[in-house]
């Protein structure tokens, strides 16, 4: 599509942006806390928030105050909380076993936010490496991130997040083949509307330091994730993981990280149409309150701008630290 534009001075486009009602009248995209997922750290305990030094105003919740902040996600209009879990390090094993308890962190949480808040959507991460002594998303043998044995693990974690009463599944580990088994383990399972929000194109990427301090990965990682998550360098091979999560039964896809990866956004959205988000990792979140602390950028401006932007590729939302503050503002 190519707009007509009368020449100067029958056109001035300056016209359209001289009033507030005009501009208003004439933008193409918009932001509302529609377009918001909240991801939200969980802990062990009572009545503690504690603060993540790397990501300032974030802290990891115990499960009553993560249900306070359910609830307050609710009252905001933001239709979806994801739940990552701070586990304790005497939990992570080489089994993993902890992933697929009822009763660990994370379906403990959801139990406890579908009573007191059933009408927001509950989201779940599905990786090993919250409950590995490695780091590592998936199991390692001899050196290696073996594949099949993990996607084997990650069913029952999914299974054991369904049963506990999940309504989106977030595969985040990026072994082949694992959105086709969870799919058929949730169908036999009798969990037909859960639905699958793939980490389909997740790059191997360093800005996500801050979410490994999070949840307490940083230390326990050994090596990289480059043989699972994907190459910076690469396009074609992100449209190739969307088709294939999306042909295996994913209900929409993820692109991870956001803001570095907004042309994987746009293409991805004009080539499937299917439901498409982004994720604004941990770093970009750092990067953006560590200048608007040094006074070098107005935050909040940066905040509203950066989440837009995600829209304007044409994502259908976000996954984004600042989901209550954006609400705020939009709702206010
Ligand atoms: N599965 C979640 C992540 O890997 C990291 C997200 C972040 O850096 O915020």
């Amino acid at each position: 599509m190519k707009p007509t534009v009368a020449p100067f001075p029958a056109a001035r486009p300056r016209r359209l942006r001289s009033a507030p009602a005009l501009r208003k009248l004439v933008r193409e995209t918009t932001l509302t806390s529609d377009d918001l997922i909240w991801p939200v750290f969980v802990r062990d305990g009572d009545a503690i928030e504690e603060p993540i030094p790397s990501m300032p105003g974030v802290t990891r919740r115990s499960i009553d105050k993560v249900v306070d902040a359910a609830i307050e996600a609710q009252a905001l209009g933001i239709p979806a909380i994801c739940l990552f879990p701070y586990t304790d390090p005497a939990l992570k094993t080489e089994d993993c076993a902890e992933a697929w308890s009822p009763d660990n962190l994370v379906n403990r949480a959801i139990r406890a936010i579908k009573s007191a808040a059933p009408d927001i959507a509950v989201m779940t991460d599905v990786a090993l490496d919250p409950y590995n002594i490695n780091g590592h998303d998936g199991y390692v043998v001899d050196g290696e991130i073996v594949n099949d044995e993990t996607v084997e693990a990650l069913v029952k974690m999914t299974v054991a997040q369904a049963d506990a009463g999940a309504d989106i599944i977030g595969p985040s580990d990026m072994m082949d083949g694992r959105i086709g088994a969870m799919r058929r383990a949730l169908e036999a399972a009798g969990h037909r509307n859960v639905t699958i929000l793939s980490y389909a194109a997740k790059y191997a990427s360093a800005y996500y330091g801050p979410f490994r301090d999070a949840v307490g990965a940083s230390g326990a990682l050994k090596g990289d994730k480059k043989t699972y998550q994907m190459d910076p360098g690469n396009t074609d091979e992100a449209l190739r993981m969307i088709e294939r999560d999306l042909t295996e039964g994913a209900d929409m896809v993820m692109i991870k990280p956001g803001l570095a990866y907004l042309d994987i956004c746009q293409r991805v959205k004009s080539t499937f149409g299917a439901p498409t988000f982004a994720y604004q990792v941990s770093g970009e979140y750092a990067m953006i309150e560590a200048a608007a602390q040094n006074g070098w950028i107005d935050g909040e401006r940066i905040m509203m701008e950066s989440l837009m932007a995600f829209k304007r590729a044409g994502c259908d939302g976000v996954l984004t630290y600042y989901a209550p503050a954006a609400a705020r503002l939009l709702n206010g």
